[in-house]
């Protein structure tokens, strides 16, 4: 379960380059995410990544707390990057080692396996991404699509207990983005998926529209995809 309690986020910024000011990036947001699929809609600099990235304490609350499983993002930072897997926007974020295999085989460190199992584990992850061939290939000359899927890779081949991610599928072809979404859709584990895909953000069981760094709706996902089209188009519903 994901708590935020009278979180806000802010931070300093500068309109003329010499003094700086407290911006309110987010918040408050007070909500309990109980749900196995929760979507995050909104636009382009509306906040949403700050909200995801509260989840696993990339960002953390300037006031208020954020805790998963019981565990407050702020005091137990190691603990809960254990428990939520994080997949950024832009894979270049996250890709570290020289190969697909390796990368993945790093993700995999902390479980401890032995070495042959490691590279087992990883390779059978890399096929279930359509990598395998491209297994031991320089990460650079993966292609974005690939890339991304790498990094998706990454995080899952850790299993985690709580997915978080920021739109995964910018970058990939029809298929793909369908194999990315039916194999998010199969998961057990809780998936915050933050996206500008709103027939991915129906089919959650709950949709948070952020405008603004607020959260201006929280609820039914056909209903949250209908507001923030009505938002989009200069209509406010709220
Ligand atoms: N460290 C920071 N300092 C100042 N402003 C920031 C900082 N981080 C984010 N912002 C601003 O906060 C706002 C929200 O950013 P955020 O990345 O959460 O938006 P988003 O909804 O994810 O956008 P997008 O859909 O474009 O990815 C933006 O205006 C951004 O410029």
């Amino acid at each position: 379960m994901i708590e935020l309690d009278a979180v806000t986020v802010t931070a300093y910024a500068s309109h003329d380059g010499r003094s700086e000011d407290v911006v309110t990036l987010l918040g408050p947001v007070t909500c309990r995410l109980t749900e196995r699929r929760i979507a995050v809609v909104g636009a382009n600099g509306s906040g949403k990544s700050t909200l995801a990235r509260l989840v696993n304490g990339l960002a953390l609350p300037s006031s208020g707390s954020v805790r998963v499983d019981g565990l407050d993002t702020s005091r137990d930072g190691p603990a809960v990057r254990q428990r939520v897997g994080f997949v950024f926007t832009d894979p270049e974020a996250q890709l570290v080692m020289p190969t697909p295999l390796e990368d993945v085989a790093l993700s995999l460190r902390r479980l401890r396996l032995p070495a042959a199992e490691r590279d087992a584990r990883a390779r059978a992850v890399l096929e279930r991404f359509g990598l395998g061939e491209r297994a031991e290939v320089p990460v650079h000359a993966l292609s974005g699509g690939q890339k991304q899927l790498l990094a998706l890779a990454g995080v899952l081949a850790t299993e985690p207990a709580v997915l978080v991610c920021d739109e995964p599928t910018t970058l990939l072809d029809l298929r793909w983005r369908r194999a990315v979404d039916e194999l998010l859709a199969g998961l057990d584990q809780q998936v915050l998926l933050v996206t500008h895909d709103l027939d991915a953000a129906e089919r959650a069981e709950r949709v948070l529209v952020v405008d603004g760094g607020a959260v201006v709706f929280d609820g039914d996902p056909h209903e949250g995809v209908a507001a923030y089209r009505a938002l989009m188009s200069g209509r406010r519903p709220w």
